[in-house]
């Protein structure tokens, strides 16, 4: 038997659509595997009504599957899902960690990543690994098509989660397919300071680098309040404020001394616009880890 916690993350950044990442100091989700002839799945906690034990339709079937590694599998969620805070992925990284660990697979974390991914492609339609790659590294990492990058950084955060449910194949739909040359530049420069503020673990620089025109506005309207949360988070003292993920949460970036003001205010706002809201405040975090 192995059990595995892996953390909650937040992909994008803003500026680093389907490539930046960051792993979650929390929440997070608990993993584990035992030997079995065939795949089985058992769900327990945070949103688990919503979620799928057949092991053709739960990330972790497909997981076990890549790996070629039945196994009974329980998940216990700390990571609601269609949060914006990589549900799926802490189940992905979890079960990829876990199962490698069990049958002695021999892979390691960055050969994981692919692994893990899979699971994503049952949900989104995608094998994206902005999610998975922080969830299995740690840190602030770079995923992009020749392998990931991963660095440790201090940065606190807060990150908001509204009674709101978005899937990500949904939020994928409204990302424009063009955009103009200005904002690509604006984006590239965004993404830039991004990387070297987590580099000087510099939550100045990261929340300047999260501001981007093209991808953001558009998943912005599908979270009610996005701009009234957005903006109480700036005047409370957050230094960037993007959407996590695919939404509905909101990433705030800010010192550590503003944390639990930035979060009070982001609840305040959610509440002015009647939408009910959670605030964990957390920072920059590990990856996955057996227990
Ligand atoms: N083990 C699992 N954990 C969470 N969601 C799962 C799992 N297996 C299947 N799902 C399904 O995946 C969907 C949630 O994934 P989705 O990518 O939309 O949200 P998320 O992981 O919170 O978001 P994001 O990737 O934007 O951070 C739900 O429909 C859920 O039923
Ligand atoms: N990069 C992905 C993350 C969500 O899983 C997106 O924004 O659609």
């Amino acid at each position: 038997m192995r059990t595995v916690r892996a953390p909650a993350t937040s992909a994008n950044l803003g500026s680093g659509f389907d490539v930046f990442g960051v792993a979650l100091d929390r929440p997070a989700d608990v993993v584990r595997v035992e030997k079995a002839d065939e795949t089985t799945i058992e769900v327990t906690g945070v949103g688990s009504q919503y979620i799928p034990e057949d092991p053709r339709k739960n990330v972790v079937g497909a997981v076990a599957d890549a790996l070629d590694a039945p196994a009974h599998i329980r998940i216990d969620k700390g990571v609601r899902p269609s949060s914006g805070l990589g549900s799926s992925a802490a189940s992905s990284a979890a079960a990829a960690l876990a199962l490698n660990g069990l049958y002695d697979r021999g892979y390691s974390r960055q050969e994981l990543v692919p692994i893990a991914a899979e699971g994503e492609a049952v949900v989104s339609g995608e094998a994206h690994s902005d999610n998975v790659a922080p969830a299995l590294l740690g840190g602030f990492t770079v995923a992009r098509h020749g392998g990931v990058t991963a660095v440790d950084a201090e940065i606190p955060l807060v990150a908001c989660l509204p009674e709101i449910a978005v899937s990500t194949r949904d939020a994928r739909r409204v990302v424009p397919s063009r955009a103009d040359m200005d904002d690509v530049v604006h984006t590239v420069g965004s993404a830039a300071t991004l990387a070297v503020g987590m580099c000087r673990s510099d939550p100045e620089l990261v929340g300047a680098g999260m501001d981007e025109r093209i991808v953001t506005p558009a998943r912005a309207e599908l979270i009610n309040g996005y701009y009234d949360v957005r903006d109480a988070a700036l005047a409370a003292g957050a230094t960037g404020v993007t959407v996590s993920g695919a939404g509905p949460s909101l990433l705030a970036v800010c010192g550590g001394a503003d944390r639990a003001r930035v979060a009070s205010a982001m609840l305040d706002a959610f509440e002015d616009v009647g939408v009910d809201a959670r605030a964990y405040q957390t920072r920059v975090g590990a990856g996955a880890t057996f227990h």
